[in-house]
């Protein structure tokens, strides 16, 4: 039986059906209150999206959403965004529930998705909040949650991928937008350099580039595919110094001066 809580979605593409592309709060609520009993986890983040509050509104500083593909450099560009403007740094899944995440990992997909889905929406309250005192600066949010689920339920090539302007590349009516979501993409060759210099094993390399190469495609053009709002691009190969120089023009083009 198709468990209940989860938004149906376009009958022409039925294997999107288990993709966990919650579209409203209630939707991944109800995935989370199903499993409170075999996962007491569950529980307490069902508590901590309860005490956030229910109608967001955004402050007048600026919120900006950094994307990407793990090792494209999202944490060195957020960290020197956040220096530059005197921003607050926020990430998705949120401080308060990563120590669960683990355990959540290792869950089916659709209770995976249901707990990073939450996360967004208690990223969401935190955002409204900080939001009225500097501007905000956010590493990963919902694009991050959809296009994993997308790219992880779709098998085989790029081009099984639900096509453009799909119900599924759409942000949750109810969620808190941003001013702005930058996308930072980097060669296969330079994501894997950058790997390396994190300590990642020739082996793994090898897996990472053969293995997952069609994976890593259909996220990015999932990302690419998200709209209302949707992401600018940056190509992030460059230096540390140019990438964050272009990310600050392109914030200070787009939410004015700060
Ligand atoms: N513009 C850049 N040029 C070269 N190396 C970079 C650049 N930006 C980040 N790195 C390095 O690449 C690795 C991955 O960057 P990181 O910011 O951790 O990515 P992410 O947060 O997207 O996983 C790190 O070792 C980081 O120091
Ligand atoms: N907002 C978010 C953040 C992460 N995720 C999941 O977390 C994974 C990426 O986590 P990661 O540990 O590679 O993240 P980084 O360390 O690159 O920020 C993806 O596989 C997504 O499934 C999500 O679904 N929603």
């Amino acid at each position: 039986v198709w468990p209940p809580g989860v938004p149906p979605l376009h009958p022409a593409v039925p294997g999107l059906r288990r993709a966990a592309v919650f579209h409203s709060l209630e939707a991944a609520r109800r995935v989370g209150e199903q499993c409170t009993s075999l996962i007491p986890e569950a529980k307490a983040v069902l508590d901590l999206v309860d005490e956030c509050p229910k109608h967001l509104k955004k402050g007048n500083f600026p919120v900006i959403v950094i994307e990407g593909l793990d090792a494209t450099g999202k944490t060195t560009v957020t960290q020197s965004v956040k220096d530059s403007l005197k921003a607050l740094l926020l990430r998705s899944p949120p401080a308060c529930i990563s120590q669960w995440r683990k355990t959540f990992d290792d869950e089916p997909t659709l209770i995976r998705r249901a707990f990073y889905a939450l996360g967004n929406y208690i990223v969401a309250s935190e955002i409204a909040k900080a939001s009225t005192e500097s501007p905000v600066i956010v590493d990963r949010y919902w694009h991050s949650t959809a296009a994993y689920a997308i790219a992880t339920e779709i098998s085989g090539k790029v081009k099984n991928l639900p096509p453009a302007h799909h119900q599924v590349y759409q942000w949750p009516e109810d969620l808190l937008k941003p001013d702005l979501i930058l996308l930072l993409t980097v060669s296969p060759e330079e994501r894997i350099r950058r790997l390396q210099g994190r300590g990642l094993e020739k082996t793994e390399e090898e897996t990472e580039l053969e293995a997952n190469s069609l994976f890593r495609q259909k996220v990015e053009e999932s990302y690419k595919r998200m709209e209302n709002p949707g992401c600018q691009e940056v190509d992030a190969s460059s230096s540390r110094e140019e990438v964050l120089r272009t990310v600050l023009h392109l914030i200070k083009k787009h939410c004015g001066s700060l």
